[in-house]
């Protein structure tokens, strides 16, 4: 099934062949030098999982890999390793998950751009991402390209409470303070981004009730139903 989805792509969207010497400083097109398989440059296909603190985006994402073989980029572990580096950035981005706030989208990019650039895989989830218009419309500005879909992980509010107080993973912002002030960010700022989505019609709202199984079967219909 995979394969023929894989096929059908190329019809729509030819790959770019290119000269193996060219390699290092060839572009797809897109504003980021992308690696190439057997002479084939194939151009990023792009998922965005989104959904509120503790919805299950990471969860789910570690099962859409195992079975669709995609590249996991999330936003926040990208944000949280950077924090923890020598990066200049590191205690600005401390400060702002502290509080449950949006780091500026120029420094979200740039990590989701250095993960892309060194992907072997051309098959992106980005989760967690974009979590405001502003981050979108840096995204599309920097990156160049935008989502084939969006998954949107739809959680009642107490599920989410629940879930992040006992994930017990040791993040600054799993505390019941920084939940209040995420899940008011992600109504002001991230619903927006899922409204914008769904009136491109490009958004599939996931219920993400229920046992990771089972959402999981809600999610992998989407999967198997994509033309690519
Ligand atoms: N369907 C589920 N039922 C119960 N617990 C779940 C379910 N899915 C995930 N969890 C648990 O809930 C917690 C939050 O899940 P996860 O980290 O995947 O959410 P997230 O959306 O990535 O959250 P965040 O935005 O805070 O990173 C984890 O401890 C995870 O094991
Ligand atoms: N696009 C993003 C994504 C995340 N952040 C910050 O990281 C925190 C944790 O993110 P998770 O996806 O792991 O929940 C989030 O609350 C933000 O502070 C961001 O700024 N921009
Ligand atoms: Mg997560």
């Amino acid at each position: 099934m995979w394969r023929r989805a894989t096929l059908f792509l190329r019809v729509l969207e030819p790959p770019i062949h290119i000269n193996a010497s060219l390699s290092q400083t060839f572009t797809t097109g897109f504003p980021f030098h992308f690696q190439e398989k057997d002479g084939i440059c194939p151009k990023p296909l792009i998922t965005f999982v989104l959904g509120g603190p503790g919805s299950g985006k990471g969860t789910q994402c570690g099962k859409i890999v195992e079975t669709f073989g995609f590249k996991h980029l999330s936003a926040g572990d990208l944000l949280r390793r950077e924090m923890v580096s020598d990066s200049e950035y590191g205690s600005m981005i401390m400060n702002t998950i502290g509080e449950g706030r949006i780091v500026p989208s120029e420094v979200t990019v740039k990590l989701i751009l250095r993960e892309m650039e060194s992907s072997d895989n051309h098959k992106f989830l980005i989760d967690g991402f974009p979590r405001s218009q502003e981050n979108r419309i840096a995204f599309e500005q920097i990156i160049g390209a935008e989502p084939h879909m969006v998954l949107f992980f739809d959680c009642p509010e107490e599920e989410m409470v629940k879930r992040v107080l006992s994930r017990n993973q040791g993040r600054i912002d799993d505390n019941i303070n920084t939940i209040k002030n995420r899940l008011q960010v992600f109504e002001s700022l991230n619903l927006p981004v899922i409204d914008y989505y769904a009136k491109k019609g490009k958004l599939y709202r996931i219920n993400a009730v229920g046992t990771v199984d089972e959402i999981f079967e809600h999610v992998r219909p989407v999967f198997e139903a994509c033309e690519f």
